[in-house]
């Protein structure tokens, strides 16, 4: 729909291979994930280790068997030597089976963990936080990110230590062999370090962009599939179709760039491998024809064929460092979610004793959305406790953020909001939501039957009790009617009408002793709105009812109108009041009058 055009976090500046930022998320996710397994993981260490001692016995064997060949040939020696070796490799290809199996099931735990927590955190954070964040960057975290960090510490992580188990232990070994010969394979290290710094920065950069344009193209697939509706009407399908296919191609083109910088490891280990080779056949040879080296031929292809066992794991050790730092990009957006911290919480020593029937009061309430844009300023408004009050007045003037700041969907700036002289900042919020029904502008209907999504509200309600509030609005027809076919997603297969009166019921099935009625009956038929006012009436009666509404016949009854405009209250009094005073309220009224021909 065009709405959220493609928006680029800058990438951060360049950064070390790990940064105290790195440093510190590794430690959570540890601490959070990973340490209470400690005894399993020493399990799968102790398994790669055996795997790292087969490569070494391996060398050992190998160059007795040569040494068998070379010198005594006894056939019984060789053919006891290649039993063991075969046995060596069974084992380690025993643990090849229990690692992974191991390794895998440790970290789907922590990564099942990991999204209850985030699931659990989400549910915390404010309204706010969901209005001003793309929901496809939320599913990324929830969905790929978590299993993109299962992979990596599952796996590829696992695999690592394995490589730098079997790297450490032959090396070793082959130190102790000749230190001089090993010290010469080892001089291209201090080349292969510099290439991996050089390409961690790059590949930071991009993991991250990447990172963003998959969020932002997983944005766009949600909102185009929810506004099909508006692309089909205004003909946008082409607009749409290159919008996700521009997305596309910048995923494409971030992944191309992201293999690029880590293909360049490989090739310049292998380049590093051959001129080791060389050195250690060049060196080795020598060492070999010289009776004092302590090396003999046997010696020499060994410890050949063990720098060829090192520098296999040594690449895969290289590629996964690569890997580390588009993992740690992962990690930091992962855990920037837990970063994110409500602002409507419960105070310390919160309570929910209060009277949910008593005059409600706004002091001096400041309040804005942005502050580029502040809605009000100095607000003072008196709900009286069952009774009915309406807000009116024209469309933005902040009718429905009242309603918002009365239920703590936000916190007031300045000034205080009370019910029954209580500051609802010192009520548990829970129990003050409880005390609030609300009909809302945007009414959400998920994708089970109408029965299901009135008895949303109030889980433990009975069926007499849901007939009863599906009956008083209007839609138990209804539901006889469909059974329980679910609705569709946002509950595509209804009217406007038919989810207002959905809304209602819900609003009536939890009767809670302050009703909140935004735009309420506003999508229904004059017939219908009359018989579920009439209803609302009834289940009003003695309830702290505050209606928002543009019809203004709809309030005439009302106790108390607020009459609104652009964040202040402009007129205040009774429907007869009003009119009498002439202003606002009066004009607008006599306006709606002549146009629908309101009584
Ligand atoms: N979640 C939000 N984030 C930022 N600004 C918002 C948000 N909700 C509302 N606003 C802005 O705050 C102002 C008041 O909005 P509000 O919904 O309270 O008006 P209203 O009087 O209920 O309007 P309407 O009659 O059209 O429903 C408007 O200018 C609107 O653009």
């Amino acid at each position: 729909m065009g709405l959220n055009p493609f928006k680029k976090r800058e990438p951060k500046d360049k950064r070390p291979l790990f940064t105290e930022k790195d440093r510190a998320n590794i430690s959570w996710f540890w601490h959070g994930y990973l340490k209470q397994k400690t005894p399993w993981l020493f399990l799968v260490l102790g398994m790669v280790m055996i795997q790292g001692l087969v490569y070494q016995q391996f060398l050992r064997l190998t160059e007795d068997g040569l040494r068998v060949i070379f010198d005594s040939g006894q056939k019984t020696e060789l053919i006891k030597v290649c039993i063991i070796v075969f046995g060596l490799f069974a084992v380690r290809g025993l643990m090849s089976y229990l690692v992974p199996r191991l390794s895998v099931w440790l970290a789907s735990d922590a990564v099942l963990k990991l999204r209850r927590d985030l699931i659990q955190h989400l549910m915390t954070l404010d309204l706010a936080y969901f209005e001003r964040t793309n929901s496809g960057e939320i599913i990324l975290r929830m969905v790929n990110q978590a299993q993109d960090l299962s992979d990596f510490v599952g796996q590829q992580t696992v695999n690592a230590v394995r490589d730098a188990a079997t790297v450490i232990i032959v090396s070793g070994y082959l130190i102790y062999k000749s230190p001089i010969l090993f010290s010469t394979a080892v001089i291209v290290l201090p080349a292969i370090f510099f290439i991996m710094q050089s390409v961690s920065d790059r590949i930071k950069t991009v993991q991250r962009s990447a990172e963003n344009a998959l969020g932002n193209y997983m944005t766009g697939i949600e909102e185009m599939s929810n506004g099909m509706r508006t692309v089909k009407i205004s003909g946008q399908e082409e607009n749409e179709k290159h919008r996700l296919r521009k997305a596309t191609v910048e995923i494409k083109s971030l992944s191309i760039r992201l293999q690029a910088a880590q293909a360049l490891v490989a090739p310049s280990i292998d380049l590093s491998s051959a001129f080791v080779y060389v050195l250690v056949i060049g060196g080795g040879g020598y060492l070999a024809l010289d009776p004092e080296s302590g090396l003999d031929g046997a010696g020499i292809i060994a410890f050949l064929l063990g720098i060829v066992l090192v520098f296999d794991p040594a690449r895969l050790l290289a590629q996964f460092f690569t890997r580390l730092q588009a993992n740690l990009i992962i990690l930091d957006s992962v855990y920037s979610l837990f970063e994110q911290k409500p602002s409507v919480t419960d105070s310390p020593d919160a309570s929910d004793e209060f009277d949910p029937q008593a005059d409600i009061t706004l002091n001096n309430v400041a309040f804005h959305y942005s502050p580029s844009a502040p809605l009000f300023h100095d607000l003072d408004m008196t709900i009286a406790g069952g009774k009915r009050t309406a807000i009116v007045g024209a469309t933005g003037s902040g009718k429905t953020t009242v309603l918002s700041l009365l239920t703590r969907l936000y916190n007031v700036e300045k000034g205080e909001i009370r019910i029954g002289g209580k500051p609802i900042n010192s009520l548990k919020v829970k129990s003050l939501r409880s005390a609030f029904s609300v009909v809302a502008q945007d009414i959400v209907i998920f994708n089970s039957s109408i029965w299901e999504n009135i008895r949303y509200v109030r889980p433990e309600a009975t069926d007499e009790q849901i007939w009863a509030a599906a009956e008083a609005a209007e839609i138990a027809e209804l539901i006889r009617a469909r059974g329980d076919a679910p609705l569709g997603p946002k509950g595509s297969q209804l009217s406007g009408g038919q989810k207002q009166r959905i809304a209602i019921a819900r609003a009536l099935l939890r009767g809670a002793p302050i009703l909140l009625l935004d735009e309420a009956t506003s999508a229904l038929d004059q017939k219908t709105e009359e018989k579920i006012q009439k209803s609302l009436g009834i289940v009003s009666e003695g309830k702290t009812t505050i209606i928002v509404a543009h019809r203004l016949s709809s309030v005439v009854g009302a106790d108390w109108i607020y009459v609104m405009d652009a964040g202040t209250i402009v007129e205040q009094g009774t429907h007869a009041d009003l009119m009498a005073q002439q202003g606002l309220y009066a004009g607008m009224f006599q306006a709606q009058k002549k146009s629908y021909g309101d009584d």
